[in-house]
C-alpha cells in the first residue's frame, strides 16, 4: 500500500481515479480548488463514494496560491507519488482566456512541484493531452514526433509546458516522471462542456446540435475507466522504477468521425440528432489518434471499451444522477 495524493481529485478523471486506488489498497490524498468552470455540487457528488472511506482524506486548496498555501493545506504525512490531474481544462476557453489557463496549468504546476521538492516527494504522474500535437500530418500519434511549432490553443501550450517543467524537475532534482496525454476522455461524470454530456443535454431537451466544421474531424475518444486504468498501471510502475522519465499517450487507438459520434450518441438516446452547422470552433485541432503501443509495452495498457458500451455507460449515468443537479 502506498500513500498517493491526487490534485483535481473532485473532477471527473480524479474522482474515478480515487476510487479505484483504493479499490487497490492505497491510501488517497485528495486535492481539489473547485474551479468554478463547471458547478461544484457535481464535484461533491463525485467524491461522494470517497468521502466515506478511511483510506481517504480531502483537502481544498488552490494550486494558484503558491507553495506556503499547499504546506498549510496539506497534511506532512508521507506521500509516494503524485498524480497531477488539477488542471484549467478546455480548448476553447482556453482561447478566450489564456491567462487563466496559464496561471493554473503552468504557474500551479510549478508551485505543486516546488511542494514535491521541499516535501521530498519523488515521483509524479501529470496528465498531458492530445491536444499538444495539434495538427502533426503523421499519424497515429508517436510521443517522439517533434512538437517544435505544434500547439494552436493556449490549452495545448500549457500542457506542453507542462510537460518541460517536469522534465526539468527530473533533470535537477531526479524526479520520476511520467507524462500521459488523454485523449477526449468520456464516460459517466464527464465535464458538461465536453462534447458527448452536451449533446445527450440537447438531444434530451429536443434542441439542434451545434457541429463545429463540416462533421468530418475526428477524436480518439477514451472512456474514462479506461484512461483510469492506466493511470492505476502508471502509478504501479512509478512504485517500482526510479529515476525514469517517459512520456506516453492514453488513448483508444480508434478516432471516431464527428457525424459518427453524433450519429451514435443518437442511438443511445433514441432520438434522431438535428444538426446545426458551425464554423469550426478556434483552437480546435482536426483529428486525434493514438498510437498506444508505448502504453502497452510499458505498462500493459490496453483500452477494453466501445464507443457503444461506454455512451451507454455514460447514459445510464445521467438519467440516475441528473435530477440532483
Ligand atoms: O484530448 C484532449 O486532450 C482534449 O479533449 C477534450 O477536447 P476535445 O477533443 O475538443 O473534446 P470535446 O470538447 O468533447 O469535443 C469533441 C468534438 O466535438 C466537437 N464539438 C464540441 C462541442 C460542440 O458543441 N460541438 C462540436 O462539434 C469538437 O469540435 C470536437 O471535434 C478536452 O476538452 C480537453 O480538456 C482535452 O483534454
Amino acid at each position: 500500500m502506498a500513500s498517493i495524493l491526487v490534485t483535481g481529485c473532485a473532477g471527473f478523471i480524479g474522482s474515478h481515479l480515487a476510487e479505484r486506488l483504493l479499490l487497490d489498497g492505497h491510501r488517497v490524498v485528495g486535492l481539489d480548488n473547485f474551479d468554478p468552470f463547471y458547478d461544484r455540487a457535481r464535484k461533491q457528488q463525485n467524491l461522494r463514494a470517497c468521502l466515506q472511506h478511511p483510506r481517504f482524506t480531502f483537502h481544498e486548496a488552490d494550486l494558484r496560491h503558491g507553495l506556503d498555501a499547499l504546506v498549510d493545506a496539506l497534511p506532512a504525512d508521507p506521500v509516494e507519488v503524485v498524480v497531477h490531474l488539477a488542471a484549467k481544462a478546455g480548448v476553447g476557453p482556453s482561447v478566450r482566456e489564456p491567462i487563466a489557463y496559464l496561471e493554473n496549468n503552468v504557474v500551479g504546476t510549478t508551485h505543486l512541484l516546488e511542494w514535491m521538492r521541499l516535501r521530498d516527494i519523488g515521483k509524479l504522474f501529470f496528465a498531458s493531452s492530445s491536444s499538444v500535437y495539434g495538427n502533426t500530418p503523421e499519424r497515429p500519434f508517436r510521443e517522439d514526433v517533434s512538437l517544435l511549432a505544434s500547439c494552436i490553443s493556449p490549452y495545448a501550450a500549457s500542457k506542453l509546458s507542462g510537460e518541460q517543467l517536469t522534465y526539468t524537475y527530473h533533470h535537477l532534482y531526479g524526479l520520476s516522471v511520467l507524462n500521459a496525454r488523454f485523449f477526449t476522455v468520456y464516460g459517466p461524470r464527464q465535464r458538461p462542456d465536453l462534447a458527448i454530456h452536451k449533446f445527450v443535454r440537447l438531444l434530451r431537451a429536443g434542441e439542434p446540435i451545434p457541429v463545429f466544421g463540416d462533421g468530418t474531424t475526428a477524436r480518439d475518444y477514451t472512456f474514462v475507466l479506461d484512461t483510469v486504468d492506466g493511470i492505476a498501471r502508471g502509478v504501479a510502475y512509478l512504485l517500482t522504477h526510479d529515476q525514469v522519465y517517459e512520456t506516453i499517450n492514453l488513448g483508444n487507438n480508434r478516432p471516431v468521425a464527428l457525424l459518427e459520434l453524433i450519429e451514435a450518441v443518437g442511438q443511445a438516446v433514441h432520438t434522431t440528432p438535428r444538426l446545426a452547422f458551425q464554423p469550426m470552433q478556434a483552437g480546435d485541432v482536426d483529428v486525434t489518434y493514438a498510437d498506444i503501443s508505448k502504453a502497452q509495452r510499458l505498462l500493459g495498457y490496453a483500452p477494453q471499451t466501445t464507443l457503444t458500451d461506454g455512451l451507454q455507460a455514460f447514459v445510464q449515468w445521467m438519467d440516475q444522477t441528473e435530477p440532483v443537479f
